[in-house]
C-alpha cells in the first residue's frame, strides 16, 4: 500500500483558554474524498488550517506526502490547494487575471489552456475579463474554488465548498470533486450540508471540541449507525399480534393500528418481519419506510458517550 498522502500525529493546537485540536490522529489515503464533520467550533478549520500553514501548531506532527512540515514545510505545501470558508482574493484583478497569478504563487508559468480549462470546469468562461469585486457571490466562489484548483494540487481542501451557492454550482462542483478524485487527487472536504458528505465522501471523520471521535468508511457508519425505520398501518387496530410477528422488536401505537419496527445492524431485515405479516393474513392498509441519513447519524454520534474511539 502506497504511503498516506497525509498524516496527523497527535495534532495539537492551544490558545490561551481553549484547546481547539487534542492529539487529532488521522491518516489520508491517496485518491480519496475524505468529509470532515462536526458543529460550529469543532476545529475542522483549525486542522486545515494547521495543515495548510494558516495556523501555527501547539504539538504533534504533520506529514505531507511522507514529508515532515517541521522539516520542510515550504515545498510539501507547493502541492496543495485550500478553499477557505472565506472569500480572499484581489477584487481589481480580472477572472483570468487572478488565475494567473495564482499560478506564479505556486511557481508555475502562465497556462491560458488550463485557466480556460478551469473556467471552463467552473463556468465562469464569460465572466474571464470581469474584475473579481464586479462578481456576484455565487461567482466569486466559483473563482475561489478554481484558485484553489488551477495549480493541479494533489491534495485539496475544501472548507465549506458550497456555503451559499446555488444547487446548480453544488452539483456542477461535486461532479468536478468526483472527476478529480478519480484522477487520483486526494479530498478533504468539510461541510455543514451532509447531503455533501452522504453524496461524495469514501470516508468520513467526526469531530467535536478538538477531538476526533470517529474515522471510518461512509457505508461502514450508516451501517453500524443508521437505521432502517419501517412502520406498518393496519386497516383495523389490532387487539395482538400474532406469535410470529411478536419475535420482532416492535412497537405498537396507542391506537393499535400502526407497527413501528427499526432495523439495525445485526437485528433481521424489515422485509422478514413484513412476510410474516402478510403470511398471517393481516389486513394491512399501508407501509412506509425510511432509510437514515448521515445528518441522523451524525447527531447520535455527537450525543452518545458510547461512541466508538477514532480509529
Ligand atoms: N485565533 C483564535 N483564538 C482563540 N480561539 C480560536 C481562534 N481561532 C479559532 N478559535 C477557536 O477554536 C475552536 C475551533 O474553531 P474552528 O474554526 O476550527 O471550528 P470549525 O469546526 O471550523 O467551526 P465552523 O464549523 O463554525 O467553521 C473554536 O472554539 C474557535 O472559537
Amino acid at each position: 500500500m502506497s504511503s498516506p498522502v497525509l498524516e496527523l500525529q497527535g495534532l495539537t493546537k492551544s490558545y490561551a483558554k481553549l484547546t481547539a485540536l487534542s492529539n487529532v490522529n488521522l491518516s489520508i489515503r491517496q485518491g480519496e474524498i475524505f468529509a470532515l464533520l462536526g458543529p460550529n467550533g469543532a476545529g475542522k478549520t483549525t486542522l486545515i488550517g494547521s495543515i495548510c500553514g494558516l495556523v501555527k501548531k501547539t504539538s504533534g506532527r504533520i506529514l505531507l506526502f511522507g514529508k515532515d512540515l517541521d522539516q520542510d514545510p515550504v515545498g510539501p505545501r507547493y502541492e496543495v490547494g485550500l478553499v477557505p470558508q472565506e472569500i480572499n482574493f484581489d477584487p481589481f484583478f480580472s477572472v483570468a487575471e487572478s488565475l494567473h497569478i495564482q499560478l506564479g504563487f505556486y511557481g508555475r508559468p502562465r497556462d491560458e489552456a488550463r485557466v480556460d480549462e478551469m473556467l471552463t470546469a467552473l463556468n465562469l468562461q464569460n465572466k474571464k475579463d470581469t474584475v473579481a469585486r464586479a462578481l456576484s457571490g455565487g461567482m466569486r466562489r466559483r473563482l475561489l474554488i478554481a484558485k484553489a484548483l488551477v495549480h493541479r494540487p494533489k491534495l485539496v481542501f475544501l472548507d465549506e465548498p458550497t456555503a451559499g451557492v446555488d444547487v446548480e454550482l453544488r452539483r456542477d462542483l461535486w461532479n468536478y470533486v468526483r472527476k478529480l478524485a478519480s484522477e487520483g487527487t486526494t479530498i478533504v472536504l468539510t461541510t455543514h450540508y451532509l447531503e455533501e458528505a452522504e453524496e461524495l465522501a469514501d470516508r468520513v471523520g467526526v469531530i467535536n471540541e478538538g477531538r476526533l471521535l470517529l474515522v471510518e468508511d461512509k457505508a461502514t457508519v450508516m451501517r453500524r449507525f443508521g437505521e432502517k425505520r419501517l412502520v406498518v398501518t393496519f386497516e383495523q387496530p389490532q387487539s395482538e399480534l400474532p406469535e410470529p410477528a411478536r419475535r420482532f422488536n416492535t412497537t405498537l401505537s396507542e391506537d393499535r393500528r400502526t407497527l413501528t419496527y427499526l432495523e439495525r445492524e445485526g437485528s433481521a431485515p424489515a422485509g422478514d418481519l413484513l412476510r410474516v405479516l402478510y403470511a398471517q393474513g393481516l389486513p394491512i392498509s399501508d407501509v412506509e419506510t425510511r432509510r437514515s441519513r448521515l445528518e441522523d447519524v451524525l447527531i447520535e454520534i455527537l450525543r452518545g458517550p458510547s461512541s466508538p474511539k477514532a480509529a
